[in-house]
């Protein structure tokens, strides 16, 4: 039987979605499933394994159901996921020891604040490509092996299991028969070494870390293996995996070197294709892995703003001044500027380029006239100049003068927020037909594995994008908006520096 669709499971930070793409790249049938977020302590941000695996296999079933078709008529499964968030699990029983420690979570700031003082973030940004941060999983495993019980037993009888969350999709969807990841995933735990391509012994001995708890790794478009076919009623190929912004990357085709990409999803992310080496970034960004294909390895810039999209929410359900995230636009649009009010929400600390875990987030600049409006428009802006901020260290860092920007994600559909990111970076911004990019990525990587797409050739041939934002506005004004957004950053910081110990 001719298969006609491509699987593609893509689990979120928020929600686990799994849409059903045809050959056109065209998207048959979608669903959504959001679950908990649970914040047990300020800085913790956790997600029960089992309901994202519950969600996400819920969400398989009903594109099948709602596209009326048969596991049978699916040509492969290709899977992405929020990176560096951390389940570790029985072997035997298959039972998470804990919940998964999501990425957001801060709770190891301290202990990467031990390493930095003790002289390791060299050492660890030449072997992995990454800051020292408690966003990778690496200081997340060793939270668990300290601190719940029989982790560090069950470690010693090889009966624990390490996974980002691909993997442990994988060893559910595979009923326990795989226990594997992909180098773009690898590439997030701090534990890989992104030139030999091998986990790093020296970094396990660092962390604590036993070799038998980690996953294999492999490329991102391979068939791995096949779902047991209790799960879905057939056995259906594994064959793409991707870091969720790796597989925006990919779904954009920015698979060129000096083509760049920004996903406005809970967080912003930016990276920048830069061929087969790795480019060596400096502090402020991190050099990650985007894919491997073949024996071809690809790598990436990446610049990771913690809070996108999230701020959005943050309107909706903590201060409730909006009713959907969409609705922000209109709400904004009631006033021509935010009139001097700034927002910089570092509810998780800052990211990329001032990597402080301790950094809180602030209003600054309210007047008596201050209004929703003006509140809306500061917070749709910050999303803006973070994003701002990453492109032009990119464009510094890789010598490269940037063509245009693709983006994606669901704050990408926030005509007004786009507009405002043309003007401040001063280049075209391009916004697909589809928006769903990230998904149609792991499609791409898996049907491409399954020769269901034949070339990148024929992937191009159906890309199609629905606006382009071109930049409008007066040079002066724009740069005049970049300093006092520095000026509210850097309030932050003093504040932080407090909270960190930095400044007493
Ligand atoms: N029209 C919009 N304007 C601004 N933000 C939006 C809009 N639609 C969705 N969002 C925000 O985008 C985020 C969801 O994007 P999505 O790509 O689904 O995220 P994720 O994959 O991180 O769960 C949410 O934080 C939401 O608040
Ligand atoms: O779930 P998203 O789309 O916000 O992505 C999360 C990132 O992968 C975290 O690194």
């Amino acid at each position: 039987m001719h298969k006609e669709l491509v699987l593609a499971l893509d689990q979120g930070t928020t929600s686990s979605r799994a849409i059903l793409f045809d050959r056109q790249g065209k998207i048959v049938s979608i669903a959504q499933k959001e679950f908990r977020q649970i914040y047990p302590h300020s800085g913790y941000v956790e997600h029960d394994p089992e309901e994202i695996w519950t969600t996400q296999i819920a969400a398989a079933k009903q594109v099948l159901n709602d596209a009326g078709t048969s596991p049978e008529n699916i040509a492969c499964i290709g899977i992405t996921n929020q990176r560096e968030t951390t389940v570790v699990w029985n072997k035997e029983t298959g039972i998470p020891l804990y919940n998964a420690i999501v990425w957001q979570d801060r709770r190891t700031a301290d202990y990467c604040k031990q390493l930095d003082k003790e002289g390791y973030v060299p050492f660890i940004r030449k072997k992995t490509g990454l800051p020292l941060d408690p966003y990778f999983s690496a200081t997340k495993i060793k939270w668990i092996l300290d601190n719940i019980p029989d982790a560090k037993q069950l470690a010693a009888e090889n009966k624990l299991l390490f996974g980002t969350i691909d993997t442990w999709l994988v060893w559910k969807l595979s009923m326990g028969a795989l226990h594997l990841t992909d180098v773009s995933n690898a590439s997030r735990t701090m534990l890989y070494n992104i030139h030999s391509l091998q986990w790093d012994e020296e970094l396990l001995q660092l962390f604590g870390i036993p070799m038998q708890v980690l996953p294999q790794v492999l490329s991102s478009s391979e068939i791995y293996g096949h779902t047991d076919n209790r799960i879905l009623g057939s056995a259906i190929p594994i064959a793409g995996i991707a870091g969720d912004q790796q597989a925006a990357l990919f779904g954009q085709l920015c698979t060129k070197e000096g083509m760049i990409k920004n996903t406005y999803g809970t967080g912003c992310f930016m990276l920048m294709n830069t061929g087969d080496k790795p480019v060596n970034a400096d502090e402020n960004l991190l050099t990650t892995i985007a894919w491997k294909i073949g024996s071809i390895t690809t790598y990436a810039l990446e610049g990771s703003i913690f809070v996108g999209g999230a701020v959005v929410q943050w309107l909706r359900d903590e201060l409730g001044i909006i009713e959907n995230s969409a609705d922000i636009e209109l709400l904004a649009s009631e006033v021509a500027t935010s009139e001097g009010v700034y927002m910089v929400p570092a509810f998780t600390g800052l990211g990329a380029p001032y990597w402080d875990s301790f950094a809180r987030g602030i209003i600054i600049g309210l007047s008596r006239g201050t209004g929703k409006a003006h509140i809306a428009r500061a917070a749709l802006e910050s999303i803006a100049y973070q994003s701002d901020e990453i492109f032009s260290l990119m464009q510094k860092q890789s010598g490269i003068d940037i063509a245009e920007i693709k983006v994606d994600g669901g704050a990408a559909n926030n005509d007004l927020l786009m507009q405002f990111q043309a003007e401040l970076i001063g280049k075209n911004i391009i916004r697909p037909k589809n928006t769903e990019i990230t998904a149609l990525g792991a499609a791409y990587l898996a049907g491409l594995a399954t020769g269901f797409w034949k070339s990148m050739d024929e992937l191009a041939a159906i890309q199609e994008h629905n606006k382009i934002f071109v930049p409008a506005k007066n040079v002066q004004y724009i740069q005049q908006k970049k300093n006092e957004w520095q000026r509210a950053v850097q309030t932050v910081l003093f504040w932080s520096s407090y909270s960190s110990g930095k400044t007493q």
